[in-house]
């Protein structure tokens, strides 16, 4: 275990901030947080890559947003270190700031301000060279053109996203942190906040935390899935959505011995869910839903329903996730 605190070999420490430069947008390394007693994080590890965008996936209580606190420098970790863009989030804590843009999970926005108003105001905190340009730009690549001349308070939530987001952008950051960013946006909100968020991650590396499996799928390159402030998986989503992985649910009309179904041709995996339902996991493209019924019909076992599930994202965060 290491501090935050320490500090580190100038030659190796530079050595790592060029590899970081062109490859390692963030990188966290066994870091744990305590509130009280309570360990919220728990030697959590894991790279990002420059350019990719990537889901932070947990449920309630998981540690997401701890964790994109420290990564955003309002929070230290108990233990363990976290770079970003090259630069130790406790020690260079400005360079941090200066790099990425946060989007915190209640964007805190001064409703009596005009939208116009709050971007050059936040310009003004970064020291922007340019900023009437600059903040047009945000303003056009967010949409929002129309909204300019209007108070924040007017703004329906989805905009006001909008506006958290072109907060986070105007400075040009590399990494882009946004925390829960739909949380509370109606379904066409939604669809119009997930578009930009890809649209942004074409030329920026964003981490984005939520709750909604969903979500990831809508704009995801990875997912790395956190429960009860341990990783659990970390993949890229082209992997997990793989067909070769098949899971058959089926429901007899009595109870079966999982040893008996272990006996069908090809099943890796048996499980017993509620009432006399199993699971059967198989590692094929091939459809094994008549294997199933042809060895139900040999051994004398009726079979009252049946699904064929591919082993997504869905089936992976609910296994992992379940209390
Ligand atoms: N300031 C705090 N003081 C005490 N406990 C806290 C504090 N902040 C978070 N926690 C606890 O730490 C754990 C992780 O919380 P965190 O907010 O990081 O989770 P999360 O995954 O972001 O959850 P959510 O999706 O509900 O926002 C939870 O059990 C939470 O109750």
């Amino acid at each position: 275990m290491f501090s935050l605190s320490r500090k580190r070999d100038k030659k190796q420490s530079s050595k790592r901030y060029i590899s970081y430069l062109y490859l390692m947008s963030i990188e966290v390394s066994k870091v744990s947080k305590y509130y009280g007693q309570q360990k919220a994080l728990d030697e959590v590890s894991f790279t990002i890559n420059s350019g990719e965008i990537v889901g932070f996936l947990g449920p309630n209580g998981a540690g997401k947003s701890t964790m994109m606190r420290i990564l955003t420098t309002y929070l230290n970790a108990n233990e363990g270190n976290a770079i970003v863009n090259g630069h130790d989030v406790v020690e260079e804590q400005r360079e941090v700031q200066k790099s990425i843009g946060y989007l915190p999970e209640n964007n805190p926005l001064y409703p009596d301000m005009y939208v116009k108003e709050y971007l050059s105001f936040s310009a003004g905190v970064y020291n922007i060279t340019d900023s009437k340009k600059r903040i047009n730009e945000v303003i056009e690549e967010t949409g929002l053109t129309s909204h300019v001349g209007k108070k924040i308070n007017e703004l329906s939530k989805g905009y006001k996203q909008r506006v958290g987001l072109a907060n986070a952008l105007l400075h040009c950051p590399k990494v882009l942190i946004l925390d829960e960013p739909t949380t509370g946006l109606d379904p066409n909100q939604l669809v119009e906040i997930r578009q930009l968020i890809k649209k942004v991650g074409e030329n920026t590396t964003i981490l984005l935390s939520t709750h909604i499996m969903q979500e990831v799928e809508a704009m995801c390159d990875r997912v790395i899935i956190i429960n009860k402030g341990k990783i659990v998986a970390d993949d890229y989503l082209k992997n997990l959505n793989s067909d070769t992985v098949q899971v058959i649910e089926v429901e007899f009309d009595y109870r079966v011995e999982p040893e008996l179904l272990n006996q069908i041709n090809r099943v890796r995996e048996v499980k017993q869910l509620q009432g006399f339902n199993y699971s059967l996991k198989f590692e094929t493209k091939e459809d094994m839903r008549s294997t199933v019924f042809d060895f139900a019909h040999d051994n004398g076992l009726k079979i009252l329903s049946l699904n064929k599930k591919n082993k997504n994202l869905e089936a992976m965060f609910t296994e992992l996730t379940a209390e």
